[in-house]
């Protein structure tokens, strides 16, 4: 490996030093099973804090002690610290990629790529071998093996997550169609679907997050390169989270509705949720599938708010529409956040408090058989429609072990009579096979395209 003074663009690199690693920690909770610090970051940042509140990056900004400290100037920061929010790692390696049960980043672009006319199996493994190695190295905060674009410089990987899926039609291009779970089998149409063709599906989808914009961009422009010819972009879409640090206390995010959007999620501590969201390691299901053990399918939808719509709403309206409050995302039978909606609760009009067509009531777990989806959005905001109002909405990503258990009935209820469904509009749609996470020395999509 090239010294640092040879390259002064290399940024964090955990493994140069085994002081650094010595010092590292992996840190399971709730929110971020997936999510590696070191402790002396935590000893210096947060203290008696605790871990959870660095991993959601709640630090206040604080500088902290750097492995670069004897770096030259520029190559982490003027001060030659990184701040725990840039100095935060994603493991690439794991049971299951990165970017599913890792929290909610700022940053995130989601795209499509189809592969080339001509491209088919053999080139499809070239590609997920390059985009691998690629993602390995941004993950951990070294530059990408190639002329590196310096957009990153200076910065920490930032939790930086690069996740890949296969689409429907990348089987049929691979001549692996006998190999496609039938988990895949295109969704069902909904009433309400407006959606563009040109920015549906795809054989090859990418979800990349990060809390920095450019460290977020780098890892764009890296994998957009590293295509080459083997594959075209097909569609690409921009969104955004709020920034960690950027609340008093870590707490569920709000979307461009002004709503706190994440809280019935089901949580990685309760029993079911590895059922609910992951493939199974060892079936069920023919051993032509096993591959994607461990995997799980993501629903990609980008819903437009009609914002000029929903801020002539009342608040009691606006709260009506969903059955939680704004302030605080309660059920408008009472408590707090995390207090269960009383959907029997009849008010003094004889009617239902949380309204029988109302967002939460509908999609919730037990008026759907118990269908349940691990809900991971981007906001997206692309400046002004040609009729004028904001082109804003929900990058909707959801992430289940089986569609046709998780996103399909919830939908096909909230198509149905959901209150909100007059102020959105689903635009597009994508259903992705998200293999298991790659092993050490493995590309993801291995045991696909090689076994
Ligand atoms: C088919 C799945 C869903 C789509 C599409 C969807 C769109 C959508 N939702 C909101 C805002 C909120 N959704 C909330 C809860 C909620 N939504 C879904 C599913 C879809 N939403 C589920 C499964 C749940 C959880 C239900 C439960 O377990 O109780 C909430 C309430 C807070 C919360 O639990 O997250 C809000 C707010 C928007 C704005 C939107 C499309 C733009
Ligand atoms: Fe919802």
């Amino acid at each position: 490996m090239a010294d640092r003074r040879d390259r002064p663009y290399l940024r964090h690199r955990p493994d140069d030093r085994a002081e650094e690693r010595e010092d590292r920690l992996t840190s399971v909770t709730e929110s971020n099973p997936d999510i590696e610090i070191s402790r002396r970051r935590l000893l210096g940042t947060v203290g008696a804090a605790g871990a959870a509140g660095l991993a959601l990056g709640a630090t206040g900004g604080a500088l902290v002690h750097s492995a670069f400290d004897d770096s030259p100037a520029g190559a982490a920061g003027a001060s030659g610290s990184l701040a725990s929010l840039g100095a935060t790692h994603v493991a690439f390696e794991g049971e299951h990629q990165a970017g599913i049960t890792t929290p909610l980043q700022a940053k995130g672009h989601v795209l499509a790529f189809d592969l080339a006319p001509g491209a088919g199996r053999k080139e499809a493994a070239a590609l997920m071998r390059r985009w691998s190695d690629t993602a390995r190295l941004l993950m951990a905060g070294k530059p990408s093996s190639g002329a590196d674009s310096g957009i990153a410089l200076d910065a920490g990987p930032s939790s930086l997550t690069i996740t890949f899926g296969f689409g429907h039609s990348f089987f049929e291009r691979t001549g692996l169609a006998s190999r496609r779970p039938t988990a895949l089998d295109p969704l069902p149409d909904f009433s309400a679907d407006r959606l563009d063709p040109q920015r549906s599906n795809g054989d090859l989808w990418v979800q990349i997050g990060a809390d920095d914009g450019l460290v977020a961009f780098h890892a764009l422009r890296a994998l957009q390169k590293e295509a080459g010819e083997a594959a075209r972009v097909r569609w690409q879409m921009n969104g955004f989270n709020r920034s960690p640090g950027a609340t008093a206390a870590p707490m569920t995010a709000r979307n461009l509705m002004g709503q706190i959007d994440g809280t019935g999620n089901p949580k990685p501590a309760q029993p079911d949720f590895d059922k609910r969201v992951f493939v199974p390691a060892a079936g069920p299901g023919p051993a032509e599938h096993a591959w994607m053990g461990g995997g799980s399918y993501a629903v990609v939808r980008r819903i437009r708010m009609l914002l000029d719509d929903w801020d002539k709403q009342s608040l009691a309206q606006q709260e009506q529409v969903i059955g939680r409050t704004k302030a605080t995302g309660a059920p408008l039978t009472g408590g707090t956040e995390t207090t269960k909606m009383a959907l029997d609760k009849i008010g003094p009009d004889g009617k239902p408090v949380i309204a029988s067509n109302a967002h939460a009531r509908i999609s919730a777990p037990e008026q759907n058989g118990g269908a349940a989806m691990l809900r991971r959005p981007f906001s997206f905001h692309d400046g002004i429609a040609a009729d004028g109002t904001p082109d804003a909405g929900l990058l909707f990503i959801c992430w289940q072990a089986d569609p046709l258990r998780g996103f399909v009935p919830v939908q096909r209820k909230l198509d149905r009579g959901d209150a909100l469904s007059v102020f959105i509009r689903h635009e597009s749609s994508g259903l992705y096979a998200v293999p298991p996470g790659p092993r050490d020395g493995e590309y993801v999509g291995q045991r696909l395209l090689e076994g």
